[in-house]
């Protein structure tokens, strides 16, 4: 019997699981951390404490597996997408990561929104240009740190660094790179001509695989700190939607998933890359050349809740959920809007911030959790909504992913906004599963993907199925919170960058 690892690498969390060839978990282990954020806007981590959670964690899986390291034939990653690890000559860390969520780069966006133009941005880029994402975040260094910027040789995302840590070699994947706004969608190559144009060479950026590629071994010194044997394959691995895809089983063109992470994802399964006119959705290269995944994204899921949780001092999620599920459908007339750090899809704003509309004398925390719920739910379906208008609609299904999937009331307002039944995964980590089967196949346990998904992807015996009656309730929020942002979406941004002029320029220090 062979064994697998897979390393996600979210924004909030590493999780490692290990399976066997059929699929059977042998171990997860997890290191919480949180990323810093020295301005509001900001989100930043020292790429070396991801490896230091990497390693502490493999740590403990592998005695808590009973696995021999031998016995593992593969490791790959799913990583949190789109942010910028800076390397110098020695391949030392320079700064830390500018991470998905860092809203600072608004002024480079700008620049490179009005140097493309619609059309080539279109033509080229194929996604909307965005805060966080790694081209505008290394052009911010370039213009704030030049001195940074000078030393930088290599750059990379940030599961490649980890990758990087474990084989000493700097590799990619294109799903992860299409992810940069620096490569070419169509031809799945880094975009000299995107590059050229911002003067940024293309020297820096690592060579590009396949997520299930075989890309090295464990390293000797990798295998002294995290015990992994040497002989262990090492496979490219993926972007955290293209490996979440894999684990939620959704290879097939049409396979959709709907992911409460940190942030959250609806994403649709392609053979074409599709061009969204209104560049409201992205779209970025799939597990294999090939395969292309169109994808709305917000920013703030997992994390308004958790927000949300701090705030009124709840920790057990079991009483939550019992708390919420008393709630009637629409938190009694309050509604969420979850911009806590700006949005992607479909507003494409950074500089936003949240919104509770509706509270009352009556108001209580319950109320606001599961307005919170809700909220987010609706912006999910916002996505669900804009993916409809470039075709992609769902046939039967959609899965339910991330951590957002553990609350069972919180499936039942998904499946009730969206009005779509939702299948789980047995399975709470879908990403490490996926990089778990990518592993696989490039240790030659697996003959491709579809096999290994064949072997270990397993559904719950159960669908979560929308009512008809709360969905008709809901169907009347959503169309409210669709209009709250259209009525007060410029006051919420000067709000939001009043509050940064003045927390950044120190007035009341
Ligand atoms: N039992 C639960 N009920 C509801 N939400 C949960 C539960 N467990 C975790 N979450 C939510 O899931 C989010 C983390 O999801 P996860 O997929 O692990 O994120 P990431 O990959 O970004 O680290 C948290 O922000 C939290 O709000
Ligand atoms: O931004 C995206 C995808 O475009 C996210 O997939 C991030 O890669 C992080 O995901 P979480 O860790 O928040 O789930």
């Amino acid at each position: 019997m062979s064994y697998l690892m897979g390393i996600d690498l979210g924004t909030s969390s590493l999780k490692v699981l290990i399976i066997d060839e059929n699929g059977v978990v042998k171990a997860v282990c997890a290191r919480d951390y949180q990323f810093a954020s020295p301005y509001n806007g900001y989100a930043e981590h020292d790429p070396r404490h991801w490896w230091e959670a990497c390693v502490s964690a493999i740590r403990e899986a592998l005695p808590k597996s009973g696995v021999k390291p031998e016995e593992i034939a593969g490791v790959s990653f799913s990583g949190q997408m789109h942010g910028a690890v800076m390397l110098d000559e020695k391949k030392e860390v320079i700064r830390p990561a500018i991470l998905h969520c860092d809203a600072r780069s608004s002024k480079q966006v700008k620049y490179m929104k009005e140097t493309l133009g619609d059309k080539r941005l279109k033509e080229l880029v194929m996604n909307p240009i965005y805060s966080g994402f790694l081209l505008p975040s290394l052009l911010w260094v370039r213009e704030n740190e030049p001195e940074n910027y000078k030393r930088v040789r290599h750059v990379c995302l940030p599961k490649d660094y980890i990758k990087f840590r474990l084989t000493g070699e700097i590799t990619s994947d294109y799903s992860d790179a299409s992810a940069t706004l620096a490569f070419d969608i169509k031809n799945g190559s880094w975009s000299k001509e995107i590059l050229d144009i911002f003067s940024v060479p293309i020297e820096i950026f690592p060579p590009c695989f396949n997520t299930d590629e075989a890309v090295g071994r464990v390293s000797e010194e990798a295998s002294r700190q995290t015990g992994l044997s040497v002989k262990t394959i090492v496979a490219a691995g993926g972007g955290d939607q293209v490996m979440q895809g894999i684990g939620n089983g959704i290879t097939f063109a049409g396979g959709s998933s709907v992911n409460i992470g940190t942030s959250g994802q609806v994403s649709f399964q392609s053979d074409i890359p599709i061009l969204n006119p209104g560049l409201s959705t992205n779209t970025f290269c799939g597990y294999k050349k090939g395969r292309w995944i169109t994808m709305g994204a917000i920013m703030n899921a997992g994390i308004s809740l958790k927000w949300c949780n701090k705030l009124l001092g709840q920790t057990d999620y079991k009483k939550i959920d019992e708390a919420v599920s008393r709630v009637v459908p629409g938190s009694n007339g309050v509604i969420f809007l979850p911009y806590l750090n700006g949005e992607r899809t479909p507003h494409l704003n950074p500089d936003i911030s949240g919104e509770f509309v509706g509270v009352n004398i009556n108001t209580g925390p319950i109320e606001l959790t599961r307005a919170v719920m809700e909220g987010v739910s609706y912006a999910l379906m916002q996505c669900i909504e804009l993916c409809g208008e470039l075709g992609l609609k769902t046939k039967d299904y959609m899965v339910a992913s991330g951590g957002g999937a553990r609350s069972t009331p919180w499936l039942q307002m998904q499946a009730d906004i969206y009005n779509i039944p939702l299948r789980v995964m047995e399975t709470e980590e879908q990403a490490s599963l996926g990089a778990a089967i990518a592993a696989g196949v490039g240790a030659g346990i697996f003959k491709d993907i579809e096999e290994g998904c064949k072997n270990t992807v397993r559904y719950k015996d159960m669908e979560i199925i929308p009512d008809a009656a709360r969905h008709r309730i809901y169907e009347e929020y959503y169309g409210l919170f669709k209009e709250i942002y259209k009525a007060s979406g410029r006051v919420l941004e000067q709000v939001t960058l009043l509050g940064r002029k003045i927390e950044k320029e120190n007035l009341f220090e």
